[in-house]
């Protein structure tokens, strides 16, 4: 058996390909960021041809850096940013369009169209999902309105749909000439096309949005010990390596994190944040604004579901204020530049940037920044920005608690913001529990390796997996009940002012 595992992770702003070894240790890594393309107000999009591209040369720079080739890797997972949808010809393998990004908000119309004649409420009930512009239906739905020929195409069962883990997966194993057309339980769950219960599309569901059922990939598990393919020695890698890992990137995080167990969560701090809690085999129904989404499916397994609080805008506000703003240069200046005050001065910022998700649910919603007065300064809003960051999980731990009973007594972290000390320090302070960093941050990556690995036996079990869990740092709440009292519900006034901007109707 080959000493190593190979992940890639197709994220929103970059993707990175990372080897690890047994004992879930990074070897090598190397990322590219692909362009971000921002046609109108709301719009959100990626060239996939680019992000193939990129996918090319990070794992050709890595294996070159490393010394590596295909025959040192066991097996090869991938893990993406989920919903974000392409839609391309298999005979041509061009996309028709370009990939319409998760954060898009062109489809508000569509979305709020489907709880107006009870649409919405099945989609509830068999796809854990509440109607909103976030997930991949309607995104499909619009390119095969806008897009010439699409249709037909689809209706011929040539023009084919995948998130972007499907996409890698088809050009991995050959494209025009073979690719598979394959997705897992984890990406699907979050298309609004499959039924939660059977792990399958389900024609009612397809249905509400005329999509053909052709267009749409096989389900396998996230972790295929039939494999999904090989890759191509004509590809990246150079050489046949089984491609048998496949999860959405939150889930992977999840998976990264060895939350195995019922009731244990973990929360991923980048673009947007993203806290997931392994409910086991049992779909546990939010009321409270949480979706309902497979978690992981290994093997013929029964699968473990989640609840899931996804918050749009948390990264990305640290990048709002280093883009648009300009009052820092980097994301790492925020750190410093909030620290200059003790406080937030009364300033709250809501980045509902794409209207609120979890647990609002509001497109409807746009950002506001609140209670300025003469005495602030940018210090303040940098303040604002991470306690937003904070607020918003805080929102999501809520509607947890009232859904599953759950009361965390640690927060598991990871992901790009986990490195701005004060953010977790402020995590801590406005949860009231303490927060948890592991060794290896990349726990999405590594998910996506652990998927691959237990699926060629380079790991044994889940259990083996959990021995290699290390904590790196642990921040304590440190406020008085009575701030972080007050402190809150500052913020929910300040979420109030943000709802009903935009006339939907
Ligand atoms: N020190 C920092 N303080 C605050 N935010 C940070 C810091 N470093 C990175 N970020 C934010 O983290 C995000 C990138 O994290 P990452 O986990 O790579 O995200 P993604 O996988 O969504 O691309 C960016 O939005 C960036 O603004
Ligand atoms: O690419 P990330 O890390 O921003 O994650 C995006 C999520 O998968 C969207 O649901």
């Amino acid at each position: 058996m080959p000493d190593f595992v190979g992940a890639v992770d197709q994220g929103t702003t970059s993707t990175r390909f990372m080897i690890f070894d047994h004992g879930g240790n990074e070897i090598a890594r190397h990322q590219l960021e692909h362009e971000q393309i921002l046609p109108q107000a709301g719009w959100v999009e990626h060239n996939p041809l680019e992000i193939w591209e990129r996918t090319r040369a990070v794992i050709e720079t890595t294996l070159n850096r490393a010394n590596l080739t295909a025959s040192d890797l066991a097996a090869l997972g991938i893990t993406n940013q989920r919903e974000t949808t392409v839609v391309w010809n298999r005979i041509t393998g061009r996309p028709y369009y370009n990939a319409i990004v998760w954060q898009d908000t062109r489809t508000d119309r569509i979305a709020a169209a489907l709880d107006r004649d009870g649409r919405g409420d099945v989609i509830r009930r068999k796809a854990g999902l509440p109607p909103a512009t976030y997930f991949s239906a309607g995104k499909i739905q619009w390119i095969l309105e806008n897009v010439d020929g699409v249709r037909k195409a689809a209706e011929a069962g040539d023009a084919i749909f995948g998130n972007t883990d499907t996409w890698l997966l088809w050009n991995f194993t050959g494209g025009t000439d073979g690719g598979v057309h394959v997705t897992d339980p984890t990406n699907a769950s979050r298309t609004m096309l499959m039924d939660l219960e059977t792990l399958e599309w389900d024609d009612e569901l397809l249905s509400f949005f005329g999509i053909p059922r052709q267009m749409l990939p096989a389900i396998r598990p996230s972790s295929d010990p039939g494999l999904y393919g090989l890759t191509r020695g004509s590809g990246p890698m150079g050489g046949e390596v089984p491609l048998s890992g496949d999860l959405g990137d939150q889930q992977a995080a999840t998976v990264g994190q060895v939350c195995f167990e019922v009731g244990e969560a973990k929360n991923t701090y980048g673009t947007g944040n993203f806290l997931l809690l392994n409910t086991g085999h049992e779909l546990v129904r939010s009321e409270n604004g949480l979706l309902t989404t497979v978690c992981y499916q290994f093997g013929a397994d029964r699968p473990v579901y989640a609840l899931e609080g996804s918050i749009a805008v948390t990264g990305s506000a640290v990048q709002w204020l280093r883009d648009q703003l300009g009052i820092i240069s980097g994301a790492a200046e925020s750190e410093a530049l909030a620290r200059q005050v003790d406080d937030n001065g009364g300033v709250y910022f809501v980045p509902a940037f794409s209207g609120l998700f979890a647990p609002y649910w509001r497109s409807d919603a746009r950002g506001a920044i609140v209670g300025l007065s003469r005495f602030n300064t940018n210090a303040h809003i940098a303040r604002a920005t991470l306690e937003a960051i904070c607020y918003q999980t805080r929102d999501v731990v809520e509607a947890m608690r009232q859904d599953s009973g759950v009361t965390l007594d640690v927060l598991r972290v990871d992901g790009g913001v986990t490195a701005n000390d004060l953010c977790m320090q402020i995590q801590a302070d406005i949860l009231g529990v303490p927060v948890s960093k592991p060794v290896v941050a990349e726990t999405t990556a590594l998910g996506a390796a652990y998927a691959a690995g237990l699926a060629v036996g380079f790991w044994k079990s889940a259990d083996e997996l959990k021995q290699n869990w290390q904590e790196d740092r642990r921040w304590q709440p440190e406020w008085s009940d009575e701030r972080r009292t007050g402190g809150y519900a500052g913020w929910k006034k300040a979420v109030d002012r943000t709802l009903d901007w935009i006339d939907l109707s």
